[in-house]
């Protein structure tokens, strides 16, 4: 990552001229017409090495024909993606406002096969067997609450990158989850959160998970601390915290302050993002809940996808291939957003967590080297799973005036054929049918057709055009096993960098303003004395709450 602009690369500028010149040509009806291989030319297949993961990106139905497609791989040699990513594998400081190296590749190293030299690097061994022996203990039965009870029920306490991972994948991984043991998920400082969940929870067998890389965050350690208050009072002797608290963080001074002993501390290291982290120590709930030898399967699909990142040519590559798509939609065709749309019901928080994986990343206006960028960085994050999107907002995908790139994603298997796979067969079919006729539409001559006599009623015609040309990346897997989801989240997470890389951004640092200030408020809000140095519609909301509170 240089920190050059985009706008330096000679292929960017070759692009807008070819978008000036070819873009009302680019035309997905015309584009098929003209080439019955337009499918095979524009899909890869990726098949893991043990044949076990299996891929299909097909992206034909995008705006885009040769030139451009070969236009944006040379946007990514220029952009020096394969050497920022080399220089990411080896540990390089690419972080660069915080000085610090970038490794999640780290924590899924299966094998050790990539060579790095950062400190912690040698550790994350050790830190996965600790894990493993916890989970198997509580797995097992063997550890025990304060009376003896076994563990029967989990609560991560986390906000952002150390709640959305564990949150997502322990929900798509559902039909690999211990049986009997029941997951919850805290994360907002409102107090309505933390008082639901304990509500449901016997304190004699909850095991309270602190996830915080920096143990300061003020939602957690309020959750953290409300949740011991709420032990305490059924279990009455601070001992016992010890059977019922572990932490996850970098911070392993802040937590032995709170009170957690430092054998229940599981650690991790400052090169390991927060919305890059669950593959480390904030994976813990994912483990507790699947099982380590899941948890390894999911590490395994990490690392294979690592992999095809780093040794797969540029046209190949599934996250280079998604990357420079955006990236055509967002800075040449001035698209806003990028929906997320999974047909797998178990999928339902993936747009939530690339939410932040992407947008905490790459929303960014500066280069690294402190330049204003003059075009659009990341892309608003939006979806939902297939169906339900198809109710809701679909419309406006279909035939409002905004152009909304998709990703389609499904399983070829389900994991519950019901009634011999007739949900199965109908969820396929509505996911093979949206990208269609979003991409073909229909024209003002079939709706005259199938309306006959009514045909005459103009605004009736037009308003049941549909004027496709609208593109869409379908995605198809094999199965959502933790393996497959390991490599799908990996796939996506390289996307983010090869953007980041182009637009000469940190995607890996993250600069909090509204922390910094709702400190400061909350010093405020007893005394409207002390209420001071606000803008004015501050200073009255504040004091409006004040005077009714
Ligand atoms: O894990 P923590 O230190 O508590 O941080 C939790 C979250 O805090 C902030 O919102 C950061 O922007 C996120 O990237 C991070 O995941």
């Amino acid at each position: 990552m240089s920190g050059k602009l985009a706008t330096d690369y000679p292929a960017w500028t070759k692009l807008q001229e070819l978008y000036d010149k070819d873009h009302t040509k680019l035309v997905l009806k015309d584009l098929f017409d003209a080439d019955p291989e337009r499918f095979s030319k524009f899909s890869r297949a990726y098949d893991s090495p043990q044949n076990d993961v299996h891929i299909l990106l097909d992206f034909s139905k995008n705006l885009i024909n040769d030139e451009v497609f070969s236009t944006l791989i040379q946007l990514a040699k220029e952009g020096g993606v394969e050497t920022a990513r080399d220089e990411m594998f080896a540990g390089k400081h690419i972080n660069t406002s915080e000085d610090r190296a970038v490794l999640h590749v780290a924590l899924r190293n299966v094998g050790n096969e990539f060579k790095i030299n950062e400190a912690g690097a040698d550790e994350v061994q050790g830190v996965l067997d600790h894990m493993t022996d916890f989970a198997n203990k509580v797995r097992s039965g063997e550890w025990k609450g304060y009376t003896g009870k076994p563990i029967d029920t989990i609560v991560n306490i986390g906000i952002g990158g150390s709640d959305l991972g564990p949150v997502m994948v322990t929900e798509a991984l559902k039909p690999y989850g211990k049986k009997g043991l029941k997951c919850h998920f805290v994360s907002n400082v409102d107090g309505t959160h933390i008082a639901e969940v304990t509500g449901e929870c016997n304190p004699e067998t909850t095991l309270f998970i602190v996830a915080s890389k920096t143990f300061t965050t003020q939602e957690t350690i309020t959750n953290a601390e409300s949740a011991r208050e709420w032990f305490l009072k059924s279990a009455g002797d601070k001992s016992h915290v010890a059977k019922h608290f572990v932490a996850l963080s970098t911070n392993t001074k802040a937590v032995t302050d709170f009170g957690i002993s430092s054998q229940n501390i599981f650690e991790f290291w400052d090169w390991v993002g927060g919305r890059y982290s669950l593959w480390s120590a904030i994976g813990l709930s994912i483990m507790l809940y699947i099982g380590p030898d899941n948890f390894q399967e999911l590490l395994a699909g990490a690392h294979e996808m690592d992999k095809h990142f780093l040794e797969t040519k540029l046209e190949d590559n599934l996250p280079v291939i998604l990357g420079l798509l955006g990236i055509w939609y967002n800075d040449y065709y001035g698209a806003q957003t990028h929906a997320l749309l999974p047909y797998d019901q178990y999928m339902h928080k993936f747009a939530d967590y690339f939410q932040q994986g992407d947008m905490e990343s790459n929303g960014k206006f500066v280069t690294k080297d402190g330049r204003r960028v003059s075009y659009q960085t990341g892309p608003i994050i939006w979806g939902q799973s297939g169906t339900n999107g198809q109710h809701a907002f679909y419309q406006l995908i279909h035939q409002g005036t905004k152009l909304i790139p998709a990703d389609f994603l499904a399983p070829i298997e389900t994991q519950n054929p019901i009634r011999g796979g007739l949900h199965h067969k109908i969820l396929l079919s509505n996911f093979f049918a949206q990208p269609e006729a979003l991409a073909f539409g229909k024209t003002e001559e079939q709706v005259r057709e199938e309306l006959g006599a009514q045909a005459e009623n103009e605004a009736l015609r037009k308003s049941k055009v549909f004027e496709g040309n609208r593109p869409t990346n379908s995605i198809l897997f094999q199965k959502l096993t933790p393996r497959t989801l390991g490599s799908l989240i990996v796939m996506y997470e390289h996307k983010i960098f090869v953007q980041g890389c182009i637009w000469g951004i940190n995607s890996f640092d993250q600069m909090g303003l509204g922390k910094v200030l709702a400190k400061r408020i909350l010093g405020q809000l007893d005394d409207s004395s002390k209420v001071v140095d606000h803008d004015s519609s501050t200073t009255g909301l504040i004091k409006h709450y004040i005077s009714r509170a």
